[in-house]
């Protein structure tokens, strides 16, 4: 569904890499993590796929079509795009922010008003009571509902989502995240998760792609990288989850 080959993005006139020669590929229905530290280029991968930033060489390609030659702006309506920062305009009704993109399609408002609704109650955010408020009534962990249920109002079959728990507290991400699994496996979209936390890798994606300096060090399905880290930086990352993870056994069994 999603394939990358010999990708790289440069900037400085070529001088320094944030991405260079990722290839990996998904199928249709799978969860992708882009998991690694601060300037692993994790974010310029996501940003590549939608093209809201092109890259410098290679080929991507969505349901076997190369985005270069796909006109962006349609691109980027068909695929679901979330981001930490969320982005709903403060001046419209939490429904009317859902409605954006089927309003700028000339959808039936009817037939979208309708959806809207259904997509709020959908993401636990009944529309009985919150369709008509606006977005600073609403927690951070309610605002990022809202940015879910935006995404999904144009039924992508892909979902790009940039760091979308990092803000919020960790009860609030619990939620979040096995709400996002439970969309998933209702919904059937394909997905790039953006993160920095190996335990929700883990946790939510079918295969993890772990990035260092723009390079990929390694991809597989979580079970593979539990068996075999198959290199010292990912050993590491595998650490804390395997640390807490034991630490709270010990107390669990002591
Ligand atoms: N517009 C730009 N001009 C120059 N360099 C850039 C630009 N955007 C990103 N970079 C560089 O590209 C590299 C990768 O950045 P990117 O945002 O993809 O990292 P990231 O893994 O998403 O990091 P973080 O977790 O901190 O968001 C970094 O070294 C960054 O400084």
């Amino acid at each position: 569904m999603i394939a990358l080959r010999d990708v790289c993005k440069t900037w400085d006139g070529g001088k320094s890499f944030a991405v260079k020669d990722l290839s990996l590929s998904i199928e249709q229905g799978e969860v992708l993590a882009l998991l690694g530290g601060s300037g692993s280029g994790k974010s310029t991968t996501v940003k590549m796929i939608n093209r809201l930033i092109e890259p410098s060489s290679g080929v991507i390609e969505i349901d076997g079509e190369n985005v270069i030659e796909q006109d962006p702006v349609q691109l980027r309506r068909r695929i679901g795009y979330v981001f930490q920062s969320i982005g709903l305009f403060p001046h419209m009704t939490i429904l009317e922010n859902v409605n954006i993109l089927p309003k700028m399609l000339g959808q039936d408002p009817a037939a979208y008003k309708e959806k809207g609704s259904r997509l709020l109650d959908m993401v636990e955010l009944p529309a009985a009571q919150y369709a008509d408020r606006y977005p600073h009534q609403l927690s951070g962990g309610q605002r990022q509902r809202v940015g879910f249920a935006r995404a999904l109002a144009v039924d992508p079959k892909v979902m790009l989502l940039d760091e979308p728990f990092g803000a919020l507290d960790p009860v609030t991400r619990d939620s979040l995240q096995a709400e996002f699994l439970r969309l998933q496996g209702e919904l059937g979209f394909t997905a790039v998760i953006v993160t920095h936390d190996m335990a929700e890798a883990l946790l939510l994606a079918d295969k993890i792609a772990v990035m260092k300096d723009g390079k990929l060090l390694r991809f597989g399905t979580p079970r593979e990288l539990l068996q075999d880290a198959g290199d010292e930086y990912v050993a590491q990352l595998l650490e804390t989850p395997r640390r807490h993870g034991r630490l709270i056994h010990d107390l669990e069994t002591t």
